[in-house]
């Protein structure tokens, strides 16, 4: 949001027009939902305070029953000229509640800067239950904005307005389970960040040109669990590469039959140049053949995605070829990511320390670079939380990798194809339903 309220100054918008905005965006979704009923509104000592006495002036001009909370005397010109505007009585937070249609939550916004302490938190959640529906402005009050971190927030909220732009708070985990339906008033700005939510890349159709190299040829890497290897190998043949190699499994050929298997040969079998893309770890497990295979993918200066397994090897490793690294919670700790609650700047550290884009996955996928452009994609299909899930997005990272896309594009598509995939199945799915069909989009 700071970056909103530079735009918004660099733009030439008052923030007053902007905290009107705000304010009536409000009022009009209270309005709806209160159909008649009263509204009552907490106002904080700041500017999402006067987000909340701007929208109690717009509900009392519509007609509608209002009345507000207070905490503290507003501290900002904004606010109190918010609170001089709707110019009826505030009560105290203390008071009883009343039972409401709606209740809106305008007590912290983005500037909370610590918990909320057990008088907020419990004035907050006594009126939240005596209201049928909540509202959140900007942010459910006691949620980090940067972070989604919970200090201390009491309520689940029915719907949140976001303003400007959507904020890490709205898509991270687990401020993202506190917010209910997020809508977003742009309040006329236009936002520009380099932290965004994941998009799909246009990908291109096979034209009269194609042939089987020209759309990727993939070589999957497999080791001591040949099955994950066999996972990821079958979601890059579905995700468009024109060509799969599996090399070095222990299983038997199974269909699709397409993939062709090869021995590992001493490392021969990855220096054909036709290969688009490496993908190394799956199933690898980590002893002395595991980094063989790891070091021999990476001499081959080829683009690499490196999953499972690889990740506990690379030590200090910097990347010089594009490279995805895929680490789950786990596996992000074990690679020396910072436990901090805050995962976009442990996720943008990490990527600079390895020199390569990292897809730090979860119920919320925060993609990064190395130089701190971010992708989130989230909330993640919660279905997805069974064995093989990742091997899939990896074997479909190597695919994008294999046809041309950037490391920080692939790693997008990949997280929306998989996801794209889970929605497609049926409730209670495994990886291997996954990749029966095309995950073309
Ligand atoms: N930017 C824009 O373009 C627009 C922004 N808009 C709106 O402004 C909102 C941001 O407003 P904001 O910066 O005034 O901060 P806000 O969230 O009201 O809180 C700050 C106050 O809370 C206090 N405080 C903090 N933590 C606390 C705690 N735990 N417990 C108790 N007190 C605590 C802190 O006091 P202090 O730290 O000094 O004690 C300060 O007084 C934003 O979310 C959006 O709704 C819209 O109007 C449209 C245009
Ligand atoms: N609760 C969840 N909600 C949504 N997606 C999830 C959740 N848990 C895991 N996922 C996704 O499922 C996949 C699991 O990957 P991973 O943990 O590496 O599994 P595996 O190693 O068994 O393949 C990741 O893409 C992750 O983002
Ligand atoms: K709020």
């Amino acid at each position: 949001m700071r970056e909103a309220e530079q735009a918004a100054a660099l733009a030439g918008t008052p923030l007053d027009r902007l905290m009107d905005r705000a304010g009536h965006a409000l009022a009009r979704l209270a309005f709806r939902m209160a159909a008649g009923r009263p509204v009552h509104i907490l106002a904080g000592p700041g500017n999402n305070g006067g987000d909340g006495y701007v929208a109690a002036h717009y509900l009392a001009a519509m007609g509608a029953t209002v009345t507000v909370s207070g905490h503290a005397a507003p501290v900002t010109d904004l606010a109190r000229q918010a609170a001089a505007r709707w110019g009826r009585g505030t009560d105290s937070l203390d008071r009883a509640p009343v039972a409401t249609a709606v209740l809106v939550d305008c007590l912290f916004g983005t500037g909370l800067n610590r918990p909320l302490d057990q008088y907020l938190s419990g004035a907050l959640s006594r009126h939240a239950a005596s209201a049928a529906r909540i509202i959140a402005a900007d942010v459910p009050s006691g949620l980090a904005t940067d972070s989604g971190a919970d200090l201390g927030c009491p309520i689940h909220a029915d719907v949140t307005l976001a303003f400007g732009a959507l904020k890490p708070a709205h898509l991270l985990f687990p401020g993202a389970s506190r917010m209910g339906r997020v809508m977003l008033d742009d309040l006329g700005l236009t936002i520009t960040s380099h932290q965004t939510t994941a998009v799909m890349p246009f990908l291109p159709e096979p034209g009269f040109a194609s042939h089987k190299y020209a759309r990727g040829l993939v070589a999957v890497v497999a080791g001591k669990m040949a099955g994950a290897a066999e996972l990821a190998a079958r979601a890059a043949l579905r995700s468009g590469a024109g060509y799969v190699r599996l090399i070095g499994s222990a299983l038997p050929p199974s269909p699709p039959l397409a993939i062709v298997r090869q021995g590992w040969r001493d490392g021969a079998a990855i220096l054909d140049d036709r290969i688009g893309a490496i993908l190394v770890g799956c199933g690898l497990g980590q002893g002395e053949d595991a980094h063989a295979r790891l070091d021999a993918a990476r001499a081959t200066g080829k683009p690499l995605v490196v999953d499972a397994d690889a990740l506990g090897l690379l030590g200090e490793t910097r990347f010089d070829q594009p490279a995805i690294l895929t680490p789950h919670a786990g596996e992000f700790a074990r690679m020396g990511g910072a436990v901090v609650p805050d995962k976009i700047s442990a996720t943008v550290q990490l990527a600079d320390r390895y020199n390569a884009v990292l897809v730090h996955k979860g119920p919320d996928t925060v993609i990064a670079t190395p130089d701190g452009r971010v992708a989130i994609a989230s909330p993640g299909n919660s279905w997805l939380s069974t064995a093989g899930t990742g091997d899939v997005l990896a074997g479909i990272a190597a695919a994008m990798l294999a046809r041309g896309l950037p490391a920080f594009e692939a790693a997008q598509a990949a997280v929306m194809l998989q996801q794209r995939a889970a929605e497609r199945s049926e409730k209670g799915f495994v990886a291997d339903d996954l990749v029966k069909g095309s995950l073309w989009p």
